[in-house]
């Protein structure tokens, strides 16, 4: 049985699929294209992702493509945890400029699902995380876009610091929401 709520931004979902314990540990589907287009996630995922962070308070992203390589995506956690944020870049949206935080783990197996139009991003908050996430666009590094994680605007609760946070260097200069211009309509 799947178990599906929106969050703040209805457009984003959180799933949590059933886990079946035994005196082994347990088993779980945790993707299954019929039971998750009959939640409303019916997406051609077509690429599988996974990164892994060392390190607490390592912060990946806020990442989106660009049209016509737009992307959803499915995340979980495999091992750890993170604080998962996306933030809506839909013009047209009434929550434009807004964003939605949840902490993912392995332990509750949750996954969010993030529409296109949404920028994506978190923080880690246990050494060692793995993340994995389907996406329904391929990778198109000339459509790469981002916006700055620590943009005053966006007013996000990140559990570090700017000072206290490993990004990668591309990260570190992405343009703030001001400054990004219209890219999802
Ligand atoms: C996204 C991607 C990256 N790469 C290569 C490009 C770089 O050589 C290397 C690391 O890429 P990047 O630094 O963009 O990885 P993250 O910072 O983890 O970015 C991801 O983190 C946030 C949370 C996201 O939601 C994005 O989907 C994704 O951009 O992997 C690929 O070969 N294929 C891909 O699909």
């Amino acid at each position: 049985m799947l178990e599906l709520r929106s969050l703040a931004i209805p457009d984003v979902k959180v799933i949590r699929p059933d886990r079946i314990s035994d005196a082994r540990g347990y088993f779980s589907e945790t993707f299954q294209r019929s039971t998750f287009a009959e939640k409303g996630i019916l997406h051609d995922f077509v690429q599988d992702n996974q990164s892994s962070s060392k390190r607490i308070g390592t912060v990946r992203g806020l990442h989106f493509q660009r049209p016509p390589f737009a992307q959803a995506k499915l995340t979980r956690v495999l091992s750890g945890a993170i604080l998962d944020i996306a933030v809506d870049l839909r013009r047209s949206s009434s929550s434009f400029g807004k964003h939605v935080a949840i902490q993912l783990d392995s332990e509750s197996g949750e996954q969010v699902f993030i529409p296109k139009g949404f920028a994506h991003g978190f923080c880690t908050l246990q050494p060692n995380t793995v993340v994995l996430y389907k996406v329904d666009q391929v990778y198109a590094p000339s459509h790469d876009g981002g916006v700055y994680w620590a943009d005053p605007a966006l007013e996000i609760e990140w559990p570090v610091t700017t000072s206290e946070a490993q990004l990668s260097p591309k990260d570190q200069i992405l343009p703030t929401l001001n400054q990004l211009g219209c890219v999802f309509n």
